[in-house]
């Protein structure tokens, strides 16, 4: 058997979400009741009616008993045998509107908390998501949403009923005996340090159990992602072993709650009897003394029974579901909390772009976390980059991998933001401007473009939503991408499948830029494909790519020398710094690093150049 832990076997600490008080849980939480206050109370209402139905039980019950039965009245038998059976009608009649009231009311919350919650999630910074695993991430918008919402809910309603049940059934208790109450309140102090103990207790079992469950999510969301390298690799049984290793942690987080709740929920029932046991005791004394009825006691018992001790125990249970609602909540809000990428900037880009970008003495270095979750800068990626580029102007970036290529032109779309320098658009400072306004002027086109889960038609447009027919034809004509996908079964509208799997790397890539023609930006990023592809569909892409650079600043990575022979600059760069720049001919004739590269370069790309001179 592999002693192999598997890849992030364990669920990152750095990452861990810090208990927050109750206090704020139930405040923050109770923030999205506002909308539907009229929903909460009606839910409550109809709870408090329904057991004002419940309570007039045990005092019918003692009519019946003391003043028919024991009184031998025959006549008031049917009568208040009715009005038993109309007080349960009621009390389920409202019961029936309360939980319809409480589905929708909860249904509307889960939606907007939700919906909140991925509207901030999507707003996040580029950095945070490098460092989350995605099932951690989904297990929060989905799970543990609904977990907060039960407190919200569950939580208010039948709370307060409980507690308002507590007090009605005191009050009655006292008027039919005090001493009798005295009695019933024994267990109390008890059922008091027991629930103590479990809410103090709970929070470490509650989020290792919710860890668990993430890091379970995490790895399931990675390998069906990796399903195509786990069967290249004959890793089947591996990952048996690795998901059976995360599934166990669940199981055991599981059952601990469990097994504090076994311990815990009998106790308090317990308790609960030996109240129930204690007031017959006393109360049969007070009967057969002649100093209490029979229904009296029956009456007091049902009270005590129904309407005290069983709303204490579920207060318990509630106790139980706000732990659990705690830990999730500390989940939802740690993703609330993070500061979304750029807020509050008013600034847009002066239009028309024209498309002349700047880089001053830029410099960056990846974010990082130390151990008690700190984000700090890590090494050096960019050190002092300047650059100026034209509008129009076509900028190849040549570099070993690892160089710093991509870090560099992924600063311009603001997915991280350079430690030191600034970077200009048409003479504005990007960084001061609204991201909505900066991404619309630029389009990207990846080496391995990603395609949603949908129809071609739908991931073409998703350069611009509201692109007519006629022109999203137009853009597939001119990515040359038109042909193949009107000989696809169901045209435009066949399905891509995940990730575009049902699509060639050549296919993926012209609809990408097909998406990138009909957004029409003006400043271009774009990433040549390494990915071999067939002579004649690397010219209809190059086709294509030219029509997509043709009056755009573009800035292309580039792997192949043909590409950057036609560039208006050149820069290379080595280990985060540009350190030639220049035109073909004039890196030719400098005959430095770039000239020696294209001396030796066939076929190969330009890193297996790089990596051939012994360059990194
Ligand atoms: N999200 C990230 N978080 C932390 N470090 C990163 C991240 N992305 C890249 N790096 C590191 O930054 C350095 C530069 O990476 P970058 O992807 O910019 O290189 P590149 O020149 O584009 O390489 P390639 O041609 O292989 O794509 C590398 O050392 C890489 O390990």
């Amino acid at each position: 058997m592999s002693t192999h832990p598997g890849f992030g076997a364990h669920t990152d600490p750095t990452f861990r979400s810090a208990p927050r008080p109750t206090g704020e849980v139930i405040r923050r939480v109770s923030v999205y009741l506002k909308p539907y206050w009229y929903m909460a109370v009606g839910t409550v209402a109809c709870a408090l009616m329904s057991l004002a139905a419940g309570l007039a039980y045990p005092k019918l019950t003692r009519l019946l008993i003391d003043e028919v039965i024991v009184a031998g009245r025959r006549e008031w038998l049917t009568p208040a045998a009715l009005g038993l059976i109309g007080a349960f009608f009621l009390r389920e009649a409202f019961n029936s509107l309360r939980i319809r009231i409480n589905n929708r009311l909860e249904q509307n919350v889960i939606f907007d908390m939700r919906c909140q919650l991925y509207a901030r999630l999507q707003r996040l910074p580029v950095s945070w998501f490098d460092q989350r695993a995605t099932g951690d991430v989904m297990t929060r918008v989905i799970e543990d949403v609904n977990q907060v919402e039960r407190l919200l809910i569950d939580g208010t309603e039948q709370g307060s009923v409980a507690l308002l049940s507590i007090v009605g059934a005191m009050v009655f208790m006292w008027l039919y005996s005090p001493t009798l109450t005295l009695v019933a309140l024994i267990p109390a102090p008890f059922l008091v340090a027991g629930a103590l103990w479990y809410t103090l207790t709970a929070h470490r079992r509650y989020r290792r159990q919710r860890e668990a469950a993430s890091a379970l999510n995490a790895l399931l969301m990675d390998n069906l992602q990796g399903i195509r390298e786990v069967k290249a690799c004959g890793r089947e049984d591996h990952e048996d072993r690795r998901f059976a290793a995360r599934a166990d942690e669940l199981r055991k987080g599981t059952l601990t709650v469990m097994l504090a709740w076994a311990w815990y929920g009998p106790a308090m029932q317990f308790l609960g009897a030996l109240g129930i046991g204690l007031i017959l005791w006393v109360g049969g004394k007070l009967v057969l003394e002649g100093r209490m009825e029979v229904g009296q006691l029956v009456a007091f018992m049902l009270y005590a029974g129904m309407f005290f001790y069983e709303p204490i125990g579920r207060l318990h249970g509630l106790n139980q579901m706000l732990q659990a609602a705690r830990a999730a909540a500390a989940r939802v809000f740690d993703i609330l909390d993070t500061e979304p990428e750029r807020p509050n900037r008013k600034a847009v880009l002066r239009t028309p772009v024209r498309g002349e970008v700047v880089y001053e003495d830029v410099c960056f270095a990846y974010p990082t976390h130390d151990a008690s979750g700190n984000i700090r800068p890590g090494r050096p990626v960019l050190r002092h980059i300047s650059l100026r580029a034209e509008p129009g102007q076509m900028i190849a970036l040549v570099g070993p991998t690892g160089a710093g290529k991509s870090t560099l032109v992924h600063l311009l779309p603001a997915f991280y933001e350079p430690t030191a320098g600034r970077i200009l658009i048409d003479g504005q400072d990007i960084h001061h401007v609204r991201l909505d306004s900066l991404r619309a002027h630029i389009s990207i086109v990846s080496q391995e473009p990603f395609l949603f889960n949908g129809t071609v038609r739908e991931n073409i447009l998703y350069g611009r939503l509201d692109a007519s027919e006629e022109e999203l034809l137009a853009a597939a004509r001119a990515a040359n991408c038109h042909e193949f996908i009107s000989r696809l079964p169901d045209g435009y509208d066949s399905r891509v499948g995940e990730r575009g799997v049902k699509l060639s790397v050549g296919e993926k890539q012209r609809i990408s830029i097909a998406r990138a023609l009909l957004k029409n930006a003006p400043i271009l990023i774009l990433d040549e494909a390494t990915a071999s592809v067939d002579t004649a569909t690397e010219r209809l892409i190059q086709e294509a790519l030219e029509r997509l650079m043709a009056g755009r600043t573009s800035f292309v990575i580039a792997h192949r020398l043909s590409t950057v022979r036609r560039a208006d600059q050149i820069l290379v760069i080595r280990q985060g710094e540009i350190v030639e720049r220049g035109t073909h001919d004039e890196l030719l004739a400098a005959n430095g690093l770039y000239a020696r590269l294209a001396r030796i370069q066939d076929t190969r790309s330009i890193e297996e150049s790089f990596a051939r001179l012994g360059l990194t």
